[in-house]
């Protein structure tokens, strides 16, 4: 029987790419195992897969900031590159798939030492630390941008296209309302802001909630932690994350605001959806989502609002411009490259495995 082992995590945007290809990996009868950390979102979402053997391991974090954690995770690294070497060399699979985030460092490293092959998949225009450290242990990179491959040593980018859930295809807005108590009458507006929330664009949309409600009935995804119940109205429904439900939310959305992570920008796009992009700002990341966006705007498919210049006036200023020309914006989406992403993975993980085999 042939065996793939997956990882990534931290953040949703390093496990959907995975959820997407484990169904596929499972129909051709392929045992499946992944590691992750034990607290991570990825825990929660891979682990409570049937058929999924799930890992977790030890992990450290690399913050942008000052922490007396600091001191204590290169010990936990440590253990969890240990942690690693060890479950690999027991579960011997025939190749690791890593899709980013701290956790899968470790593992990508046991994997090159116990000769397991790696191919490694970005989502970003930019590599991730994480990717940027592993890409000399892996045979190749999977990338979602054509920029990408100018970020990456020769011979490593194979340009796959964007991965997206096929379930995301199938949702259903009848349902979508059904499951929000939106009556039909006025378009709805979804409000994204990546698996983790956004604080600032939460701020500004309820700022705004007033003006927007008028025009927009408004669903907003806004993190953990983050529903304010004080502020639900028939017009107004707040989700901390909504997962089985998504895809009729998403078919339901006639305009979207998000944050520009890589992931949730392709489903938009893939679904057609008038979008409306604040990235996260260079004080707090490393800029990748600036560039996501930049490269939509620069094709058209989207309105692009810095977080320096956001406010209740400015969102809603921009919304009005993305709702009037919604269909220049439709109409560019149709022109965009079609290509079957989750297939072209899909065969290049096999070659990878296969390729090892017959060395
Ligand atoms: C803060 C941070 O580090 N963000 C990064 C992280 O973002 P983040 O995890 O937010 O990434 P993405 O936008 O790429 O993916 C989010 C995923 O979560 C799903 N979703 C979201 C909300 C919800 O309620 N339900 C749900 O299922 C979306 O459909 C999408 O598939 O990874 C991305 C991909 O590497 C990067 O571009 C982002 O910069």
């Amino acid at each position: 029987m042939k065996k793939i082992m997956f990882t990534g995590g931290g953040s949703a945007g390093h496990v959907t790419v995975n959820l997407a290809l484990i169904p596929r990996f499972q129909e051709e009868g392929w045992k499946i195992d992944y590691v992750g950390s034990e607290n991570g979102i990825e825990k929660q979402l891979a682990g409570s897969l049937p058929g999924v053997r799930y890992h977790a391991i030890a992990t450290g974090k690399l913050r942008r900031y000052f922490d007396w954690q600091n001191v204590k995770d290169p010990f936990k690294v440590v253990k969890g590159a240990m942690q690693a070497y060890r479950l690999i060399r027991r579960a011997k699979p025939d190749v690791l798939f890593s899709k980013g985030g701290f956790v899968s460092v470790p593992v990508v490293l046991g994997a090159w030492l116990n000769r397991v092959p790696v191919l490694l998949h970005e989502s970003d225009l930019t590599p991730g630390l994480a990717n940027r450290i592993a890409i000399r242990f892996a045979t190749g990179v999977c990338t979602t941008f054509p920029e990408t491959e100018s970020h990456l040593p020769e011979g490593k980018a194979h340009h796959v296209g964007a991965v997206v859930r096929e379930e995301l295809l199938q949702g259903d807005a009848a349902r979508g309302r059904a499951f929000c108590g939106f009556k039909p009458g006025k378009p709805v507006l979804l409000v994204m802001g990546g698996s983790l929330g956004a604080r600032r664009i939460n701020e500004a949309v309820r700022a705004a909630l007033g003006m927007l409600t008028r025009d927009f009935r408004i669903v907003h995804l806004c993190g953990k932690g983050n529903v304010l119940p004080e502020l639900e109205s028939p017009d107004y429904r707040q989700y901390e994350y909504v997962q089985a439900e998504l895809p009729d939310v998403l078919a339901m959305a006639d305009l979207v605001i998000s944050r520009a992570g890589s992931n949730s920008i392709f489903e938009f796009l893939a679904l057609r959806k008038p979008m409306l992009l604040i990235p996260l700002s260079r004080q707090q990341s490393r800029g990748d989502q600036i560039l996501n966006a930049e490269s939509f705007e620069a094709a058209g498919f989207c309105e692009v609002l810095q977080e320096e210049s956001l406010t209740a006036g400015t969102l809603l200023d921009r919304v009005g411009t993305l709702f009037r020309d919604r269909e220049t914006y439709i109409a560019k989406m149709n022109e965009s490259d079609g290509r079957d992403a989750l297939n072209a993975v899909f065969k290049l993980i096999k070659q990878t495995a296969k390729r090892a085999q017959s060395r």
